[in-house]
C-alpha cells in the first residue's frame, strides 16, 4: 500500500481570523506522500502546525516564528486522534485503509458546532437559475369517464351490484367500456391507456366475469384457470386484493398470490389447496414452476402481463417467456379427460338441470376459452416500447389494440384492415353503442370464437347489414350489444341489485337462471329498427386501421399521456440547496397544510432513500430514529464481536441521535408533527408490504420511495408527487406522475432539476408533456415555520442545514450512510440512459455541492476514499440480477429450450440497470457466487 504521509494542520484551509479556535473536520488536511519517511511534515499554511505533538502558533506575516507555544493541544480528543493517526501510518501494514478513514470519521463526529451552528456557505457560490420558457405544447387528452354504468354492460348483476355497493364503482371509465365487450369475446388485446384510468378493472371485471359464468361451476381444485403477471411484489398485493374483492358475489372462485419474499412453504400449501386466479411476480411464479408440482397451467385460459413495458424492462424476459411457455406445454400435455364432463354426483338434481341450461345460454366467448385449451393474453400498460410491440407479436394472436387517447385510434383490429373516421368515432363512441363482432369477420377468429355473436346475427337483421356495410367493422367505441337493451334491463335488474356483502355461501344459480331468463325475453323484444337508428350514426370509411399499424405508429409517435387533472411544474434548484428545499416542499405540503397533505418523493437509489428519510424525520420531527432490524442485526454482531467495540477494536459511537432543539434563537429549530415512510426493494419483505399498507391507509404523510412504487400502485389521496431526482426516461416520468391525479382526482407533480438539468423539460416537451417553472424564490419559505426566530428564509435555511450537518455528522453510522448515499447518487448519475444524458451530464456536476446537498462536509475526493473503504457499498456495477443467467437457464428442464422471440436488445441495458437494485424477486441465490477459502 501506498505510504501515507499525514500533515495534520490544525488550521483551516479557507481564509479564518487568526487565533481562531478550530474545530471544523475541514481544517484536517490529509496529504498523500509516496516518499515517506516517518515523520511529520508541518506544513506551511496553516497557522497552527503540528509538531511532534506541540502545538505552534505562528502568525502569517512572520510564519517561521513561534509566537506562542501551546501547552495544551486545542481539544484532548483531537490529540489523541492525532496520535492514533500517527501510530497508524507507522504501522501501516498492520491496517487498511479504513482505518484510515475510520479516524477521519471520528475526527469529524469529535468536531462540535460552535453554538450558533456552523457558518454554512449555503447562497454562496451558486450557479443562476435559468428561465426555461414555456413552449407551446398541445398535450395528449384521454378522458376519464364514459357516463356509462356498468350495469350497461352485460356481466352478471351480482358483479354489477358488488361493484356498487361493496366497491362504490358506479360509472364505467373509458378504457373499461372499450375493453370489458372485447375482452368478453375472448379476444387477444393490447391496452394503453392513461395512468390511474381504471386498466386493473377493465381486465379483472370481464375475467371473473367469465370465469363465474362456467358451469359446472369451476372449483379450486380444478386448477388455475387465470394467470396475471405484475412487476412488483406491492402491486401484486394491490391486484389480488381488487380479484378478493371482485369474486365476493362468486365465492366459488378464488384468487391466490404469489409474490416474492413470503415464504415458499406456504405458497406452496396454497397452491397445493387450489386456486382459480393466480396473481404474481414473474420471478416467483417461475421460481414455483420449477419446484412447486401443484402449480399447473394445463387449465390456464387468459394470461395478463400487466405493466408489460415495466415487466421486460426489468429483465424479466425470460420469465415471462418461460411462464408463456408453461402454459403451452401444460395445455398440450394435458390429456383429454372425458370424465372432467360428467357433472359430480353430489350436485343435486336442480342444479345440474340449471347447469345444462346455462351451458347453452354461454353469454361471452372467454367463459368457452376458460374452459377449452386456448388463451387468451392481454397486455396492458400506460406507455408503450418497441419490447412491447415484440412481445406483442409473439404473444397475441388476432389482437385488438385499444389506445383511450383522444384523436387516436380507439380501437385497432387485427383480424380486418379498416379505415375509420377517427374524429367521428372519438366523438361518437361515448354516445353511440355499437354491436360487436359481425358474422363476416367472425370467420377468421375462428370458428368457437362468437358463439354469442352468432346468436346476436340471428337476432337482428339490422345488425348483419351494418356489420356488412362496415366491412365487419371493430369498432368497440361504445358498449357491447347487451347496451342495446340497457334501459329495460337496467329496470328489471333492479330486484338482482343488493349482494349479500358477507357472501359466505355460493350464489344461487336460481337467481342467476332468472336473470337469463329476463335478460333474452328483453333481448329478443328488442326491436331491429332501434338497433338500426342508433348505428346509423356512425358511417366509418373503409381499409386501414389495422393493430401492427396502429401500434407502430404509437410507438414511434412516442408522446405520452398525461392525466390532464394534474398540475405539473418544475423546480431549478442549485445543488447546494436541494436538501434544504426539499425539506422546505415537505413541510409545506404535510405540516403547513391545514388539509394535510400526502407525497410521494422519488429518489434515485435505496441508499438515497434510505438516507434521507430518517435524516430529514430526525431533523424535522426529532424523533429518535430506530431502525429495529438493522439495530437487534447490529447489537448481535456487537455482542459476538465484544461489546461497544467494533471490528476495528475501536469504541463505536451510538447510531441513535437525538436532535438537540435549542429554545427558538438564530440557529433553533422546532420541531415538526410529520409520519415518514420509505419503500424500496431491498427492504425486507413483511417490512415492504407494512409499508405500502401503512402509507395507502395514512391520510397524510411523506414517503420516500425508489422507482419501485412507480408502476401501478394506486395510493389513495396523493396529492403531490415529488421527483426529486430526474428519472431516466421520458416514460419514468409519466408514471412516477401518475401516482396522483389518479381517476381523474386532482393533484400536483414537481419536478426538482439542478441549474445544468433545466432543459430535460424539452425533452418532455417532445414527448407532448407540458410543465411550468415554478416560482423558486419562495420555495423556502415554510422553513420559517421550522427555525421562527431565523432573520429570514435564507437564515432558516442555513439553520436547518446547519442541523441536517450535524445530525450526518453525528456518529459514524450516519457518516457512513450518508457518504453511501451520496456515492450511490454519483454512480447513478453516470448510468444515465444515452437519450437523456445530454440534459442529465454527470460532467456537469459540481460534486462539492452534491456533498453539500447530502449534508456531508467532505471533499469529493475525501467522500471517494470513503468509498472504496466502505465494504457494504457494493463495488460490483449494477447488474440485472433479476434474469436468471443463461448457465442457470440451461439446466432448468424445458427453460433452456425456450426461444426468446422479443429481442432483449430492444430493451433499455441502462434503464435495467437503474432499476435492478430496486426490485427484488425474492429468490434465494440461485448458486453461491464464490467459495470461501479456508486458510
Ligand atoms: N369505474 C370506476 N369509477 C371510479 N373509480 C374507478 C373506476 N375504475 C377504477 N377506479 C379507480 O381508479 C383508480 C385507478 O385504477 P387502476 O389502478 O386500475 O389504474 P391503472 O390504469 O391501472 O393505473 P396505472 O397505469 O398507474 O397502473 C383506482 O383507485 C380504482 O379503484
Amino acid at each position: 500500500m501506498e505510504d501515507l504521509q499525514l500533515n495534520i494542520s490544525v488550521a483551516k484551509t479557507n481564509k479564518k481570523k487568526p487565533g481562531a479556535v478550530h474545530k471544523d473536520a475541514s481544517e484536517y488536511k490529509f496529504v498523500s506522500n509516496p516518499k515517506f519517511t516517518g515523520k511529520t511534515i508541518a506544513r506551511k499554511r496553516p497557522r497552527f502546525i503540528a509538531q511532534k505533538g506541540n502545538y505552534v502558533k505562528t502568525t502569517e506575516e512572520e510564519p517561521n516564528k513561534k509566537v506562542a507555544k501551546l501547552t495544551q493541544p486545542p481539544a484532548e480528543k483531537n490529540d489523541n486522534l492525532e496520535a492514533n493517526l500517527r501510530n497508524l501510518s507507522e504501522n501501516k501494514g498492520k491496517f487498511q485503509g479504513k482505518n484510515y478513514q475510520k479516524l477521519s470519521d471520528d475526527i469529524q463526529i469529535a468536531q462540535k458546532p460552535r453554538s450558533g451552528g456552523w457558518i454554512s456557505s449555503l447562497f454562496k457560490n451558486n450557479p443562476d437559475v435559468p428561465r426555461i420558457g414555456q413552449r407551446a405544447v398541445k398535450p395528449i387528452v384521454e378522458k376519464v369517464f364514459t357516463g356509462k354504468t356498468f350495469s350497461d354492460l352485460n356481466i352478471h348483476p351480482h358483479s354489477v351490484a358488488n361493484l356498487q355497493q361493496n366497491l362504490k364503482l358506479k360509472e364505467l371509465m373509458t378504457v373499461q367500456q372499450n375493453a370489458i365487450p372485447v375482452i368478453l369475446q375472448g379476444r387477444d388485446m393490447l391496452i394503453r391507456s392513461q395512468t390511474g384510468s381504471g386498466k386493473t378493472l377493465a381486465y379483472a371485471l370481464p375475467v371473473v366475469e367469465g370465469l363465474q359464468a362456467i358451469r359446472p361451476k369451476i372449483n379450486r381444485h380444478d386448477g388455475i384457470r387465470v394467470v396475471v403477471v405484475v412487476p412488483t411484489r406491492e402491486l401484486a398485493v394491490q391486484t389480488y386484493e381488487l380479484f378478493v374483492k371482485l369474486v365476493k358475489p362468486f365465492t366459488w372462485i378464488v384468487p391466490g398470490l404469489l409474490s416474492g419474499g413470503q415464504k415458499r412453504k406456504a405458497e406452496k400449501a396454497r397452491l397445493r389447496k387450489g386456486l382459480s386466479i393466480l396473481v404474481g411476480t414473474p420471478g416467483r411464479i417461475n421460481d414455483h414452476l420449477r419446484h412447486t408440482q401443484s402449480l399447473n397451467f394445463a387449465k390456464t385460459g387468459c394470461l395478463v402481463l400487466d405493466e408489460a413495458d415495466r415487466l421486460l424492462d426489468m429483465g424479466y424476459e425470460k420469465d415471462v417467456a418461460a411462464i408463456v411457455k408453461s402454459i403451452e406445454d401444460h395445455k398440450k400435455a394435458a390429456t383429454y379427460d372425458p370424465l372432467a364432463l360428467i357433472p359430480d354426483e353430489d350436485v343435486n338434481e336442480k342444479e345440474q338441470i340449471d347447469d345444462k341450461e346455462e351451458k347453452s345460454e354461454v353469454k361471452h366467448h372467454l367463459t368457452d376459452i376458460l374452459m377449452s385449451k386456448e388463451r387468451q393474453t392481454i397486455l396492458l400498460s400506460a406507455t408503450l416500447t418497441k419490447a412491447v410491440e415484440n412481445l406483442a407479436g409473439i404473444t397475441l394472436v388476432d389482437p385488438v389494440f385499444i389506445d383511450t387517447s383522444e384523436g387516436r385510434a380507439v380501437v385497432a383490429d387485427s383480424l380486418k384492415p379498416q379505415k375509420v373516421d377517427e374524429n367521428k368515432i372519438a366523438n361518437k363512441k361515448e354516445d353511440i353503442p355499437l354491436n360487436k363482432n359481425k358474422e363476416d369477420d367472425n370467420t377468421q377468429v375462428g370458428d368457437n370464437k362468437n358463439k354469442k355473436e352468432k346468436k346476436t346475427k340471428d337476432d337482428s337483421e339490422s345488425e348483419e347489414e351494418e356489420g356488412e356495410r362496415r366491412g365487419g367493422l371493430k369498432e368497440f367505441g361504445g358498449l357491447n350489444r347487451h347496451d342495446l337493451f340497457q334501459t329495460t334491463v337496467k329496470k328489471e335488474n333492479k330486484k338482482y341489485e343488493s349482494v349479500p356483502k358477507d357472501t359466505t355461501e355460493e350464489s344461487d344459480s336460481d337467481s342467476d337462471y332468472e336473470y337469463f331468463k329476463v335478460q333474452k325475453e328483453l333481448e329478443e323484444k328488442n326491436t331491429a329498427k332501434d338497433i338500426k337508428e342508433q348505428i346509423d350514426d356512425i358511417n366509418p370509411q373503409e381499409t386501414g386501421n389495422k393493430f401492427t399499424e396502429a401500434v407502430k405508429s404509437a410507438i414511434i409517435e412516442d408522446e405520452l399521456v398525461m392525466p390532464q387533472t394534474v398540475n405539473q411544474t418544475f423546480l431549478v434548484v442549485p445543488m447546494k440547496l436541494r436538501l434544504v428545499t426539499l425539506c422546505s416542499l415537505i413541510v409545506e405540503h404535510c405540516v403547513l397544510n391545514k388539509k394535510g397533505g400526502k407525497m410521494i418523493v422519488f429518489m434515485a437509489t435505496l441508499e438515497m432513500v434510505d438516507y434521507h428519510a430518517d435524516l430529514i424525520e430526525t431533523v424535522l420531527t426529532g424523533k429518535k430514529k430506530k431502525k429495529k432490524d438493522q439495530e437487534k442485526s447490529k447489537a448481535k454482531k456487537r455482542k459476538a464481536d465484544g461489546k461497544g467495540k467494533d471490528e476495528d477494536g475501536l469504541e463505536s459511537s451510538s447510531s441513535e441521535f437525538e436532535v438537540d432543539y435549542h429554545e427558538p434563537s438564530e440557529g433553533g429549530l422546532i420541531p415538526v408533527d410529520l409520519e415518514m415512510f420509505s419503500l424500496h426493494g431491498s427492504m425486507q419483505h413483511e417490512q415492504r408490504i407494512e409499508v405500502f399498507k401503512q402509507f395507502r391507509e395514512a391520510r397524510h404523510g411523506v414517503l420516500i420511495c425508489t422507482d419501485v412504487a412507480a408502476r401501478g400502485l394506486d395510493l389513495p389521496r396523493v396529492d403531490l408527487v415529488l421527483q426529486y431526482c430526474a428519472p431516466a426516461s421520458a416514460t419514468d416520468y409519466v408514471h412516477r406522475v401518475g401516482r396522483t391525479g389518479r381517476a381523474a382526482q386532482v393533484g400536483a407533480a414537481v419536478m426538482m432539476l439542478l441549474p445544468s438539468e433545466a432543459e430535460f423539460v424539452r425533452h418532455l416537451e417532445q414527448k407532448r408533456i407540458r410543465l411550468r417553472q415554478a416560482d423558486e424564490s419562495k420555495s423556502l419559505e415554510a422553513l420559517r415555520s421550522v427555525a421562527p426566530a431565523a432573520a429570514n428564509r435564507a437564515r432558516a435555511a442555513i439553520a436547518l442545514q446547519t442541523q441536517l450537518e450535524h445530525t450526518a455528522h453525528s456518529s459514524a453510522e450516519w457518516l457512513a450512510r450518508a457518504s453511501r448515499a451520496y456515492t450511490s447518487w454519483v454512480r447513478f448519475y453516470s448510468g444515465y440512459p444515452r437519450e437523456v444524458r445530454q440534459w442529465l451530464d454527470a460532467k456537469q456536476l459540481h460534486l462539492g455541492h452534491a456533498a453539500k446537498s447530502f449534508a456531508l462536509r467532505d471533499t469529493p475526493a475525501a467522500l471517494a476514499r470513503r468509498s472504496k473503504s466502505d465494504p457494504q457499498l457494493k463495488k460490483e456495477k449494477p447488474t440485472n440480477r433479476l434474469s436468471v443467467p443463461d448457465e442457470v437457464d440451461k439446466k432448468r428442464p424445458g427453460f433452456g429450450k425456450v426461444k426468446i422471440g422479443f429481442n432483449s436488445r430492444v430493451m433499455n441495458k441502462q434503464s435495467s440497470m437503474h432499476t435492478a437494485s430496486e426490485f427484488d424477486s425474492g429468490l434465494p441465490p440461485l448458486e453461491p457466487s464464490y467459495k470461501k477459502k479456508k486458510n
